[in-house]
């Protein structure tokens, strides 16, 4: 079976990737079999630099193709944030409960219509030997003001999808595919990358 690497330790991610990938006849494996390599600090400024970062890290290190994600959240009330620093957003020990509560917090009192907010995912692809090459992909929605629903990670089950009228949490791992900010780039990489994802 071909394999691809997927430069990341979070678990949800790698989960979506397997669900993406398997389809394609890959093996997914990711940094989660990989315990003993060490972190990549994500000193870039933006998500593209960090990608970038992530893939060329592990692709120089395995000497395979990498893919690596950046993404994150940006709320428009909050001016953006947080943005590159999502993961970190409640402390840097990276705590998914802690940063939904946090941004929960800071919307208080902030109306509906202006609560708007994106996903944004870079996908930065890493070749030994060859130049780093990144797509993106965006996903809009609206932060709720409680949790709903338990599937996906991170922000999930704030980041409510009008169109379906439920939140990101309360889909199926097919269905956040098909819509989200990681599915719509990874369909991007599939139009430029041929020859490797087919
Ligand atoms: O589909 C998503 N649904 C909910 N939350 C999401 C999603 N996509 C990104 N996010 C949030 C999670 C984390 O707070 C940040 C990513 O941070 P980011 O640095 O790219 O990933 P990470 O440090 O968890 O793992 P790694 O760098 O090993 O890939 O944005
Ligand atoms: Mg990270």
């Amino acid at each position: 079976m071909k394999k691809v690497l997927i430069a990341t330790a979070n678990k949800g991610k790698a989960k979506e990737f397997e669900s993406l990938f398997a389809p394609l006849g890959f093996e997914v494996t990711t940094l989660l079999d990989y315990p003993e390599m060490e972190e990549v600090e994500e000193t870039g400024e933006t998500f593209k630099e960090n990608a970038i970062l992530k893939a060329e890290a592990a692709s120089n290190q395995f000497k395979v193709m990498a893919i690596a994600d950046d993404s994150g959240l940006l709320i428009d009330a909050l001016n953006g944030d947080p943005g590159v620093y999502s993961a970190r957003y409640a402390g840097k020990e990276k705590n998914d409960e802690e940063n939904i509560k946090k941004v929960l917090r800071n919307l208080q009192g902030i109306p509906a219509e202006k609560r708007t907010a994106r996903f944004h995912c870079t996908l930065a692809v890493s070749v030994p030997g060859e130049k780093t090459l990144t797509v993106t992909g965006e996903c809009e929605g609206m932060i709720t003001t409680e949790k709903l629903g338990d599937g996906g990670f991170g922000y999930d089950p704030i980041f409510w999808i009008e169109d379906q009228s439920c939140t990101l949490a309360q889909m199926t791992r097919e269905e956040k595919s098909a819509i989200s900010h990681r599915g719509k780039a990874l369909e991007k990489l599939k139009e430029v990358l041929p020859k490797i994802i087919n």
